[in-house]
């Protein structure tokens, strides 16, 4: 079991022309996640990339796929991404009528099962899927784009999550705006996965591992 926090990078902002290359760089830079982000420019304002990119940087890294799907409908591409090697596969709770379905997908498929809550969206909106998930997304921002400012209210969620959890076997995975100094809160509120784009891809490759230990809560040298 590696140690908490997790920091998963999110590869929304690396340089796209060499994807490979920087999912390279943050694997041996010590992440523990590499966090995908699929965006439809429908459900969110903005496009990314589909299962075929997934697939082709698979094999560059062992490391956990954390695919965030930020699609409407999600159901029918959920197959396509298990093949493609997503490991984690989260859905929105505001992405379809049918969230429990999706999440019975999921796991038919053989894939951990996420929900992702918006920052408009209360926690009781996942409570009757508890019993099918094993990761709660906390959106720190709104979905859409990297390098956002945090949503302070997110912290006093990501404690209602927490109680309402309760001794389930899940994780909770914040994601939007966290930083080394946005970070803190989350964790003492009880968030155990940190996803970090613009904090861990800023500078030269070489200073990654600083970034994710400084994310992680670690200071000074690495
Ligand atoms: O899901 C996301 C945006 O919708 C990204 O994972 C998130 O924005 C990461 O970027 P940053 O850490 O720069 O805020
Ligand atoms: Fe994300």
């Amino acid at each position: 079991m590696a140690h908490l926090p997790l920091v998963a990078p999110s590869v929304l902002s690396s340089d796209f022309s060499r994807l490979g290359e920087e999912i390279k760089a943050i694997d041996a830079a010590g992440a523990d996640w590499i966090h995908l982000d699929i965006m439809d420019g429908h459900f969110v304002p903005n496009i990314t990339f589909g299962p075929e990119i997934v697939k082709a940087v698979r094999h560059v890294t062992t490391k956990i796929f954390d695919v965030h799907l930020m699609i409407a409908p999600a159901d029918p591409y959920l197959e396509a991404f298990a093949e493609a090697g997503a490991d984690v596969m989260t859905v929105h709770a505001e992405a379809g009528p049918h969230l429990h379905r999706s999440l019975q997908h999921i796991k038919k498929l053989g894939k951990k099962a996420g929900v992702a809550i918006n920052p408009a969206t209360p926690e009781s909106a996942i409570e009757y899927v508890l019993d099918l998930v094993d990761l709660v997304l906390v959106m720190t921002v709104n979905p859409g784009f990297g390098g956002q400012s945090f949503i302070p209210a997110s912290v006093e969620k990501v404690e209602r999550v927490r109680k309402m959890i309760g001794m389930r076997p899940i994780r909770i995975e914040v994601d939007g705006g966290v930083s080394a100094e946005t970070a803190p809160a989350l964790v003492r509120a009880g968030a155990e996965v940190l996803v970090a784009g613009s904090a861990v891809f800023k500078g030269d490759p070489a200073g990654y591992a600083a970034n994710i230990a400084a994310v992680r809560g670690v200071r000074g040298s690495v």
